[in-house]
């Protein structure tokens, strides 16, 4: 059954000990209709107060983590919503039992963000193990859903997808974009990206301004179901903490003016308390720790330059999680997310 604590409504972070984790329990710590319950990590050795793993939070948050087990959720009172920040496949795994138990699920994984099955062992390298509740997961970039409605799978969108379709949605919705031409998009993010776990790639020494995953990573597939179309999409990994840098390059349609390209973006954007459209190009540093998507274009001809940045483990992970949930259960947009 579920529980509402303090007239508050109560939620489970699991996976609270990973770097979106830990931002969440942040967030909802300080939410004005949300009381974060339980916080769960996987390792015995992480079941210890939340600022013993991030000092911090030390007297911000004050909750010890618990070691999940999957009994939780055939023994203990359930929470309202639960946000999962999983594995993809741990995710992928466990959803199915709190919607079955009428929990709603904001998932940060991508295990229910693509539609087309078959992407699963291509791009994520493992066979979905509840492909019944891909259809009906709801992909919840919030500045381009509107008003519809979120069912009880929420699937948060990956950290390059959100700042790529954001910079470039406006403009293929109202094509104004080439249809020939590709669109281009090279993003760089922080090494946060690549989670707590350490390995020798993210380690100190090792990283250096690079590429990955060249023409294969996880996150084209997604951009190109946002857009409705094909992208050349290269990640690169820099030696900074947090943030991701897109420059997306592309081609306008025939007789397109700069003016229809600043219509388009005023149009989808100049409500959307968090879209900033920017008159210089973003540095990684005006969004860090913010829940801020900025955005700057510039026109010369047919091309067209959109520069994007965004915090990867905020806009890209936990406060673009809570604008779900806020509108999920009909609370004001910022609750919880404007700093
Ligand atoms: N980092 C980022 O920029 C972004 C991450 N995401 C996505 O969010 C999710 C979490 O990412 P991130 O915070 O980076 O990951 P981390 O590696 O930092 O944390 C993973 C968390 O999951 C827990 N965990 C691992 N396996 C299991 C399991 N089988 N059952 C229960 N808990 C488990 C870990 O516990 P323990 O620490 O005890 O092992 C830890 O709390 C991923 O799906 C990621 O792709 C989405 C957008 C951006
Ligand atoms: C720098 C780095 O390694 N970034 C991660 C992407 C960030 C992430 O966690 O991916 P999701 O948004 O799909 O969950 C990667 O390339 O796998």
């Amino acid at each position: 059954m579920a529980m509402t604590v303090n007239q508050k409504t109560s939620a489970w972070v699991i996976g609270a000990s990973g770097f979106s984790g830990a931002e969440l329990c942040r967030l909802i710590n300080r939410h004005p209709y949300l009381q974060l319950s339980r916080a769960f990590a996987s390792s015995v050795a992480n079941a210890k107060p939340l600022a013993e793993l991030y000092p911090e939070l030390a007297t911000v948050v004050n909750i010890d983590l618990e070691v999940w087990r999957d009994q939780n959720i055939d023994q203990d009172p359930l929470p309202e919503l639960v946000f999962l920040a999983l594995p993809h496949e741990a995710s992928a795994k466990l959803a199915p039992y709190f919607l079955q138990a009428g929990v709603v699920v904001v998932d940060l994984s991508g295990a229910f963000r693509l539609k087309e099955l078959n992407k699963y062992p291509e791009f994520y390298n493992f066979k979905h193990p509840s492909p019944e509740y891909l259809q009906d997961a709801s992909y919840s970039l919030m500045e381009l859903i509107g008003d519809a409605e979120l069912n009880n799978l929420i699937s948060v969108p990956g950290c390059y997808p959100t700042v790529s379709t954001l910079a470039l949605a406006p403009l293929i919705r109202e094509n104004l974009l080439c249809e020939q031409q590709v669109p281009v998009i090279t993003a760089t993010s922080g090494v946060s990206g690549a989670g707590r776990q350490a390995t020798l790639n993210n380690s100190f020494c090792s990283v250096s301004l690079g590429a990955y995953a060249v023409l294969s990573h996880r996150h084209q597939p997604e951009i190109a179901q946002n857009l409705g179309r094909e992208v050349i999409f290269t990640p690169q990994l820099g030696a900074f903490k947090r943030g991701i840098l897109a420059t997306c390059s592309a081609r306008l349609g025939k007789g397109v003016t700069p003016a229809q390209v600043e219509q388009a973006f005023q149009q989808y954007y100049q409500n959307q308390t968090f879209i900033r459209l920017v008159a210089t190009p973003p540095k990684i540093a005006q969004v860090e720790n913010t829940p801020f998507c900025d955005i700057y274009w510039a026109v010369q001809g047919s091309n067209i330059v959109i520069s994007a940045a965004i915090d990867n483990l905020l806009k890209g992970a936990a406060s673009q999680a809570l604008q779900a949930a806020n509108h999920k259960f009909g609370w004001p947009q910022p609750s919880g997310v404007m700093l």
